[in-house]
């Protein structure tokens, strides 16, 4: 069985019971905070607490491949509450925590909350596909893509506690999709802060292919709402993926956008498709950009030994944060957060480049997309491991982004198609 810690974090039934209700920790112990969800997602899955017993760690873990079930339908279907998880961030009562997830101007790093979710959501599936018979888990289960963290609130304050709750909302064959929310307790109460939905792939001990999760029931009205919401996700999903500019046309409307940029930057003075002008109060793309470097050493591991998710959403959050900063002349602040994709694993030991570039801008909104590959010094290879977007509203209006070429152009309308969507809908 999963050690009793682990019970403490499970349901919202023990979680009344234990009185770890919404106003903070309870007399008989602790609410969880997220060093206890790291110990217990390490305990569930069995990694080694040194890097230099990584190896026989994982191991032990192959062993487990004849747990896993051969069939969806082996497995029994869990409830929604199943898989409710509340665990508290007490910046306020303990103010020794605060110095990690302090900025310099006193407010809270949006990129340790990305951290915190990404290792909620991954527990909120392990409760979710929990089984009582084994003492660890035989999935190894990653995220695959952040589909969207809408802000409800722009300040998050750095001294008062801060409360994440969620539970699986849809599942798939081998997928699931969990949804968190953020709430801050501002004078006396807990105020909404942001809502996010997280899609996690279940995978074998290995991590190499494809493992089967509980089915999902739902129980009544309000939990039958919840997952058609998640099947109507998964559709649009597909339909986003169908119509990506990597693979068909932009359409009409889109390319008539596209020539008429062009038109506007043609140089008058010249017959020549070639001579290319800046309109006022604009910016050509390529000189939207901020790129940077990271060496994925064994500290910044998840418990699969590969580069924790929350830790490259941090650093590219970061990174897309200072070009929007430096983009719009201010300290931009965060409006959405949608379709962070996964492609690959990142390896320990990777070389890992980062590169930002600010793609689509409407009055003080700014899109940047965030492009990560893993970089072989040896081979010269990059493959791509992520991609990210983030949309950031300045305090005034910022200038208009201009596309070059038509590679720049297609950056241009895919950022209009995530602002559209996140923004304005
Ligand atoms: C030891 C110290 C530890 C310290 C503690 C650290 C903190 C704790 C950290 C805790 C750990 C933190 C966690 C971490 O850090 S995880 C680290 C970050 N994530 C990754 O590295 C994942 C990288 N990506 C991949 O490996 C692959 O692309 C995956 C595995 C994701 C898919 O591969 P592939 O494409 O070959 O898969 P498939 O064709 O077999 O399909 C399988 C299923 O997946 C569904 N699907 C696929 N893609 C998407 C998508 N984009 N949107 C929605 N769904 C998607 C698909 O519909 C199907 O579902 P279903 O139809 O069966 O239902």
């Amino acid at each position: 069985m999963f050690s009793p810690r682990f019970l403490l974090l499970r349901s919202a039934a023990s979680l009344t019971r234990r009185g770890f209700c919404a106003g903070g920790p309870s007399k008989q112990g602790k609410a969880p905070d997220m060093v206890e969800v790291r110990n217990r997602l390490r305990d569930i899955v069995g990694a080694s607490t040194n890097w230099s017993d990584h190896r026989q760690a994982m191991e032990e873990r192959v062993s487990l491949s004849s747990m896993l079930a051969k069939s969806q339908s082996d497995l029994p279907a869990k409830r929604m509450k199943d898989s409710y998880l509340e665990v508290h961030l007490p910046l306020g009562s303990e103010p020794q925590l605060r110095e990690k997830y302090l900025t310099f101007h006193n407010t809270v790093r949006f990129g340790r909350i990305l951290e915190d979710l990404d290792s909620l959501a991954v527990l909120i599936s392990y409760s979710h596909t929990y089984n009582p018979a084994l003492k660890k888990s035989p999935l190894s289960i990653v995220t695959a893509l952040v589909d969207k963290i809408d802000m409800r609130q722009q300040i998050v304050y750095p001294d008062c506690d801060i409360k994440f709750t969620g539970h699986v909302t849809w599942v798939g064959k081998t997928s699931i999709e969990a949804k968190m929310h953020m709430s801050q307790y501002i004078n006396g109460a807990y105020s909404p802060v942001l809502d996010a939905t997280f899609v996690m792939v279940a995978r074998d001990p290995e991590n190499k292919r494809a493992a089967f999760v509980n089915p999902l029931t739902f129980e009544g009205p309000e939990e039958e709402k919840i997952f058609q919401e998640g099947e109507a996700n998964k559709s649009r999903r597909v339909e986003l993926s169908t119509a990506s500019l990597l693979k068909v046309a932009p359409t009409d409307e889109e390319r008539k956008i596209v020539h008429s940029q062009f038109l506007n930057t043609l140089d008058t003075n010249t017959v020549s498709f070639r001579s290319r002008v800046l309109p006022p109060n604009s910016v050509w793309m390529e000189d939207a950009k901020l790129k940077g470097l990271e060496i994925c050493h064994p500290q910044e591991r998840n418990i699969f030994n590969r580069i924790f998710g929350g830790f490259l959403m941090r650093k590219a959050y970061e990174l897309g944060w200072a070009n929007a900063c430096s983009y719009g002349g201010c300290r931009p602040s965060l409006v959405a957060v949608d379709d962070i994709l996964f492609q690959k694993p990142v390896e320990i030991g990777s070389l890992l480049l980062l590169s930002s570039q600010v793609c689509y801008t409407q009055g003080k909104y700014i899109q940047v997309r965030v492009h990560s590959e893993v970089y072989d010094p040896l081979t010269r290879q990059h493959n791509t491991t992520n991609v990210f977007h983030y949309t950031f509203a300045s305090d005034c209006n910022v200038p208009n982004i201009v596309p070059k070429t038509y590679g720049e152009s297609m950056l241009y309308l895919d950022g209009k198609r995530h602002f559209n969507q996140t923004v304005e809908h």
